[in-house]
């Protein structure tokens, strides 16, 4: 499909549900966001058969992420099936790690080859208070364990947070050169609850690549490119395993290359991450809609994607959390 800005769509971001077992201070308020009732969320195989409608209209990308995708009951032979669909070529999931150790063998044999894993903070005792409650050596734990299963690329998302793990940059930055991981700084983004930190806690890209220059030297555009459908930008420092990426949502935004739609846990089709538009496919699904009908929706939602999201020009609020949308 191609939008009205000849931008091609080939991805869904597919949030499978819109639970945590986390309660990260920029995702979620502490009591956590009301979940929809289980009868409002897609069933395992209404998302299949979204999933296959994409596929009819070119998508051939996918991406589980939530919540916590990794919670929600189902999800292996769900990823199986999925895998087995003709015309997917890249299944990846985005999680908070803290499941990996248990599942990470299954994530691999059902068909997952690459993770991204958020880890805001080497420390533990400030790991335990962002995700108020998570423990670090947890996740350590699975991240050593889905290296050694095979999965790659394996990336960690840090999102860059001042006056929590602004000294820290050097140090993330220093795991690729002992480990295969590729460690990538994310901007704050004002939507759901980081709304009101954004102000205080932001920093740009560009910021962390001077720090990090200072400390480590000077950083290379990565040669051969690192896996992925998403828009950070790689370097490499010399000798490495793995790489440093930046994704300047704020600063310079990377609206114009955008390639995806999401769907929602509870059966929107979202357009954009920023911006308040939904179709609803949930229903469409329910009532027994052919795929023409269905097909019909996608370019609806398509239709609907904006250039670029106005974060920076006081864009109203997204209307959900990341944790509802999927982030
Ligand atoms: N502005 C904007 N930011 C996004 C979007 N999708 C993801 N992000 C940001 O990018 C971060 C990383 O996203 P991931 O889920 O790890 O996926 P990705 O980096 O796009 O995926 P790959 O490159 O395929 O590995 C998210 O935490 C968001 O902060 C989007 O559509 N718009
Ligand atoms: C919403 S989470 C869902 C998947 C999974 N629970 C996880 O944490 O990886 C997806 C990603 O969104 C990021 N995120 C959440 N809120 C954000 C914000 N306000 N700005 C930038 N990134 C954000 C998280 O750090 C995480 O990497
Ligand atoms: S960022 Fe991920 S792990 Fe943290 S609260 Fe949000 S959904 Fe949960
Ligand atoms: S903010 Fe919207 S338009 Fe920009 S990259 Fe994200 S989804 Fe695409």
């Amino acid at each position: 499909m191609e939008d009205r800005f000849r931008r091609r769509i080939d991805y869904l971001r597919m949030s499978i549900t819109d639970r945590c077992n986390l309660r990260c201070l920029y995702c979620m308020p502490p009591q956590g966001v009301t979940s929809r009732t289980r009868d409002e969320i897609l069933r395992m195989e209404e998302i299949l058969r979204v999933a296959e409608v994409a596929i009819q209209l070119g998508i051939n990308k996918f991406r589980l992420t939530g919540g916590e995708p990794l919670l929600r009951k189902g999800v292996i032979p769900f990823i199986r099936s999925l895998a087995l669909l003709p015309g997917v070529e890249d299944i990846a999931v985005t999680t908070n790690g803290t499941l990996l150790l248990e599942m990470g063998e299954q994530l691999w044999d059902a068909g997952v080859k690459r993770l991204n894993i958020s880890l805001d903070t080497l420390d533990s005792e400030k790991f335990n208070r962002i995700t108020r409650g998570g423990n670090l050596k947890q996740v350590w734990d699975g991240i050593e364990k889905v290296l050694e299963i095979g999965f790659a690329p394996v990336k960690l998302n840090i999102v860059a947070l001042r006056n929590f793990n602004d000294r820290e940059w050097a140090d993330f930055a220093r795991l690729t050169l002992d480990y295969p991981l590729h460690v990538r700084f994310i901007e704050l983004m004002p939507i759901g609850t980081s709304w009101t930190m954004a102000g205080d806690s932001f920093v740009s890209c560009e910021e962390i690549v001077s720090v990090i220059e200072q400390e480590l030297g000077e950083l290379n555009p990565a040669k051969s490119g690192v896996r992925g459908c998403g828009p950070a930008e790689y370097y490499t420092l010399p000798n490495s395993k793995g790489s440093i990426g930046f994704i300047h949502a704020m600063s310079n935004h990377f609206c114009a290359d955008c390639n995806r739609l999401r769907l929602t846990a509870d059966g929107k089709l979202r357009p954009c991450l920023h911006d308040q538009h939904e179709v609803d496919i949930r229903e469409a699904l329910r009532s027994g809609a052919g795929d023409r009908e269905l097909q019909q929706l996608f370019h609806k939602a398509v239709a609907l994607k904006p250039a670029n999201h106005h974060l920076a020009t006081g864009a109203p609020e997204a209307g959900r959390g990341m944790c509802q949308i999927g982030g």
